[in-house]
């Protein structure tokens, strides 16, 4: 039974993604998504699921960067997963009681119509994740008056739901990885996706071009293309790119491999199944077989004719 870390306590959101992707594996809960991930690299856990990105408010840049610097991980399953927030609180408490919420900062931000409109006068205050504020907030003494969590976050620590549904869109979507330590890419299924970190070698005119192109020109579409700072100074970036495709695609392999003579460093995160099923569009000459039959082509116009 494989023994996966994951943003904990009980009750987070992560919990319910590692449920659904892995329901026999062990599950140990970690302080916060770097936790998780150390906890993968160290093999204290054979692997770890953490949340990426969302639809609303875009990438949970902690896990980003995580991925982009620490001890390379590799990703190995993705999982869409719909999210609810609720308003929790010490049964009792009213509305109008409600100082200082406290919350994961990706809550915050979907939440913010909610927070704004219903409690104007409140302090909202970021928390490591959603269940650890609702464990806190159920803790007599808490300097916080209400979490926003899952109903079930509510449930596992005696909190009563003031309120449902809390989120601005009711269609938001969370995006959350498993990874583990790495290995060799799962089998490609048709339905892949492929994630990778790409570092500039030198700031140009066209530098950010020159990657696409070598997506572009080899027909690989890009699902995710996220800036990050390199933290060198105001101006330095590095790109996380997910891609549609396998890396034992020959157009995703050629594009990554393109990548790597131009850039000073590439990492490769993963070639995984998609969690929508979507299949790329192959465009005319960028099929497996259009590749083999250049190189052939190529090799005979080199020989020369025999
Ligand atoms: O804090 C949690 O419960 C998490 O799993 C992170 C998170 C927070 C808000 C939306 C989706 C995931």
């Amino acid at each position: 039974m494989p023994k996966l870390a994951y943003l904990g306590p009980k009750g987070t959101f992560t919990e319910e993604a590692l449920r659904i992707l892995a329901p026999e594996a062990e599950r140990l809960p970690s302080a916060n998504v770097g936790a998780a991930l150390d906890a993968a690299r160290r093999g204290e856990a054979d692997g770890a699921v953490v949340p990426l990105e969302n639809s609303l408010e875009g990438a949970i840049t902690t896990t980003l960067d995580e991925l982009a610097w620490g001890e390379p991980l590799s990703i190995t399953a993705e999982l869409l997963l719909p999210v609810e927030f609720s308003l929790l609180v010490r049964p009792g408490t009213r509305l109008g009681d409600i100082k200082r919420i406290f919350t994961h900062p990706a809550a915050i931000t979907q939440c913010r119509n909610f927070t704004a409109r219903e409690l104007p006068g409140a302090v909202v205050v970021a928390a490591p994740s959603t269940a650890a504020a609702a464990q806190e907030v159920a803790l007599p003494g808490s300097p916080y008056d209400a979490a926003i969590a899952a109903r079930i976050a509510g449930d596992n620590y005696g909190l009563a739901e003031l309120a449902a549904n809390v989120g601005d869109r009711s269609d938001t979507v969370t995006r959350f990885v498993r990874v583990s330590r790495p290995g060799p890419p799962t089998e490609p299924t048709g339905s892949d996706r492929t994630s990778l970190v790409a570092f500039l070698a030198d700031d140009h005119p066209g530098a950010l071009l020159e990657m696409l192109t070598e997506f572009a020109v080899r027909g690989v579409n890009l699902t995710r293309i996220e800036s990050r700072p390199t933290g060198d100074g105001i101006g330095r970036y590095f790109f996380h790119f997910d891609l549609e495709g396998h890396v034992a695609d020959a157009r995703v392999g050629e594009a990554i491999s393109g990548l790597h003579r131009i850039c000073a460093d590439v990492r490769f995160l993963g070639s995984y199944p998609r969690a929508d099923g979507l299949s790329p569009q192959i465009k005319r000459g960028t099929a497996d077989g259009d590749f083999t039959e250049a190189a052939d082509w190529l090799s005979r116009i080199r020989t020369g004719p025999v």
